[in-house]
């Protein structure tokens, strides 16, 4: 833009009016860059036609996003940054087509910030009671893609997440890191000295543990479904006059208006979660990508070695293994394993042929782009 090399004027009154010149020329080019998005919408259909036109593309959106952060120059850092053109193509895509997003709710939880901050602000979101209805509303059609916790930094693995995958024709499309801040949470005509139950879910429970055994250890802990419903909950609780407390997020704090009695009492700082988008598209390379297997292993002496070994000698770089035991047989097992690359990738596929000729089964659940926010 011409304008971004002028001297910057001194006096408000001469910087307000160069605010509302640049303003006026990013809208302009906000709504090019929204025509641009309706037009590839029209080939996108003409090109693949029908119900089968996949109008979001992870992999472009990661591109987007990495080049905005590479070239940035500040003020605005690049995460910022980032941000902004992540809502205004979260704009351009719900003019393509708006999307439904499942996610395990109610709202207020931390699956819906993981997915606000995933798609942007512009989609409907759909809250489901329990991870395997996110799958099914994401298999039935009824919505586009789902966000499901795959991981916790503190906690480890979400089984239910994992084991949903077995029985899923389900791709993972994308992945988002969330840092997590707890608060304990109470009604405002509630007085906190009188709380007895603390409601969470199991998770997030467990990732305050120590700080509730040292300042409330005679309070009863309480697993609930979610840390949005342990909010609700209290809420409830506090119209009646009952002193319950929850463990819960920024967000079903303020949905569900309550009062912060402590804040960010998780035991480690850094605790994250990690979030995947299921959906039921093929992602292509975006350059910088993770793969995720389901691999059932044969019951026999060295046979995790065996899959371990084709990583090594293919230099291939795996960042995570978990195993769940197999339904199908009483000392099977079922791991899951991340890789760095994409299945398309010629040092990937070589590893992944080798699996399937050493496991009794390989799935692949997904290559997709590495976070970006
Ligand atoms: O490039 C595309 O395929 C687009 O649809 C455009 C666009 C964008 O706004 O940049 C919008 C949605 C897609 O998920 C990716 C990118």
């Amino acid at each position: 833009m011409s304008n971004s090399k002028q001297a910057v004027p001194d006096t408000l009154p001469l910087l307000r009016e160069r605010i509302d010149s640049i303003d006026s020329q990013i809208q302009i080019l906000i709504n090019e860059r929204a025509s641009c998005a309706q037009k590839v919408a029209e080939v996108k259909l003409a090109e693949q036609g029908g119900e089968s036109v996949v109008f979001y593309r992870p992999e472009r959106e990661a591109q987007v996003l990495r080049r905005v952060m590479e070239r940035n120059e500040g003020p605005l850092g690049n995460e910022e940054m980032a941000k902004i053109f992540r809502q205004v193509m979260s704009s351009c895509l719900a003019l393509e087509k708006p999307m439904r997003i499942a996610f395990l709710g109610p709202e207020g939880t931390f699956t819906q910030q993981a997915a606000l901050k995933h798609f942007g602000k512009s989609i409907v979101s759909a809250p489901m009671a329990a991870i395997d209805e996110v799958f099914r509303e994401v298999e039935s059609g009824a919505a586009n893609y789902g966000v499901v916790p795959v991981e916790n930094s503190t906690e480890g693995v979400v089984n239910h997440t994992l084991d949903s995958f077995r029985d899923s024709r389900l791709k993972i499309c994308g992945e988002v890191e969330e840092r997590i801040h707890h608060h304990l949470l109470v009604s405002p005509n509630i007085n906190s000295e009188d709380v007895t139950h603390i409601y969470s879910h199991q998770q997030s429970l467990a990732q305050c543990r120590a700080w509730l055994d040292r300042y409330w250890p005679h309070a009863e802990r309480i697993a609930v479904s979610s840390n949005a419903e342990a909010a609700r909950l209290a809420a409830e609780a506090g119209r009646s006059g009952r002193a319950i407390a929850a463990i819960a997020g920024e967000v079903a704090c303020e949905l569900y208006g309550l009062l912060k009695v402590s804040s960010n009492i998780e035991d480690r700082p850094d605790n994250t979660t990690r979030f995947l988008i299921v959906g039921n598209q093929d992602v292509p390379p975006s350059g910088k990508d993770k793969t995720s297997l389901l691999i059932s292993a044969k019951n026999e002496p060295g046979a995790l070695y065996r899959l371990l070994e084709a990583f090594e000698r293919h230099g291939v770089d795996m960042t995570r293994l978990e195993t769940r035991p197999s339904l199908m047989s009483r000392w099977g097992y079922i791991f899951y394993i991340d890789f760095v690359g994409h299945y398309l990738d010629e040092d990937c596929r070589a590893v992944i042929d080798e699996l399937r000729e050493r496991a009794s089964e390989v799935k692949v659940l997904g290559s997709y782009p590495v976070a970006v926010l």
